[in-house]
């Protein structure tokens, strides 16, 4: 299969050993058991029906998009199933476990990790610094009471920090890893926000629009580290995202999404080929 992801490579791409060694490798026993299953999902913002009796089931081990027009209800979604938005009705469970009436905090211990759509990283503090705070969730009294930013404190947290640097060393960071996050181009600190999230250990990445305002080359290095984190730790990752292209590209199955309800779901070569979605999307 040519893709747009042949056409450039990050320039170590073979050189690597085993990548983020420390997230567990899905069994491929497992592959395609669901892992969310959404059903019957409203909510409304006033007179809005941001999502209307919504369903979707994403399976173990897949990339799966959650794509459609502005407006289609798509954030709402991530933010539901985080836990940020309280749907008024309908199920959200999470490897058989209800996430509906759990705080964000309680969502992110269940191993859901969320990039937003916009860039939300402490500008002043390293790159270094920003994907360990996707540590959080594994230190008793939160990072900073943890004392991990300084001297002493940080080097013995050597359990962290080894696979803080394992990020870093997929992603390609190391050259910035000291530099404060607010000095770095739009493409890198996407990139530290995606390495902050997959440091938090996730069963279930949440991506909203990862290469959104990206030139090629940057879309094409995200998207071959998503197809490479999916195929060597089997990582279940959905995303929504408005880059056809992309979504085309690296999806196992895409949902489409539409005033709030789904139109369609299937493989990419279903779903662009389905006049519904042609209608009210693709041919928009
Ligand atoms: N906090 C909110 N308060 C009021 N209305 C909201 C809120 N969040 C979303 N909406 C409305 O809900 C609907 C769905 O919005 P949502 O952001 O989920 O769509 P989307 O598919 O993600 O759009 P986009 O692709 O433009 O990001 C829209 O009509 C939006 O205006």
């Amino acid at each position: 299969m040519s893709t747009m992801m042949d056409k450039h490579l990050p320039s170590n791409w073979d050189s690597r050993g085993e990548i983020l060694s420390f997230l567990p490798r899905l069994d491929e026993a497992r592959l395609g058991e669901p892992l969310l299953d959404i059903s019957g999902l409203s909510l409304r913002f006033g007179g809005v029906k941001a999502v209307d009796k919504m369903n979707l089931d994403v399976k173990r081990g897949e990339i799966h998009a959650l794509v459609g027009p502005n407006g289609a209800g798509k954030s709402t979604m991530l933010n539901c199933i985080c836990g940020y938005y309280r749907p008024w009705e309908g199920s959200i469970l999470m490897d058989g476990q209800q996430i509906v009436g759990r705080r964000p905090d309680q969502v992110a211990q269940l191993g859901v990790a969320r990039v937003f759509q916009r860039i939300e990283l402490f500008r002043r503090m390293t790159v270094l610094e920003n994907i360990l705070v996707g540590r959080h969730r594994f230190m008793k009294g939160g990072v900073l009471s943890s004392g991990l930013f300084w001297g002493a404190g940080y080097r013995q947290e050597s359990a962290h920090q080894q696979k803080v640097e394992e990020v870093i060393e997929f992603l390609n960071l190391q050259h910035v890893r000291k530099a404060p996050v607010g000095s770095l181009s739009y493409g890198l600190q996407k990139r530290v926000e995606i390495g902050r999230a997959l440091a938090a250990e996730p069963q279930l990445l949440l991506l909203d629009e990862p290469v959104a305002g990206m030139n090629l080359e940057e879309k094409e290095d995200v998207a071959r580290y998503l197809l490479d984190i999916r195929e060597e730790v089997g990582l279940t990752i959905v995303l929504v995202e408005h880059e056809m292209d992309v979504v085309m590209d690296i999806s196992d199955r895409v949902t489409v999404m539409s005033f709030g309800c789904r139109i369609a779901s299937g493989t990419p070569d279903v779903v662009r080929t389905d006049p519904e979605v042609i209608r009210s999307y693709l041919g928009a």
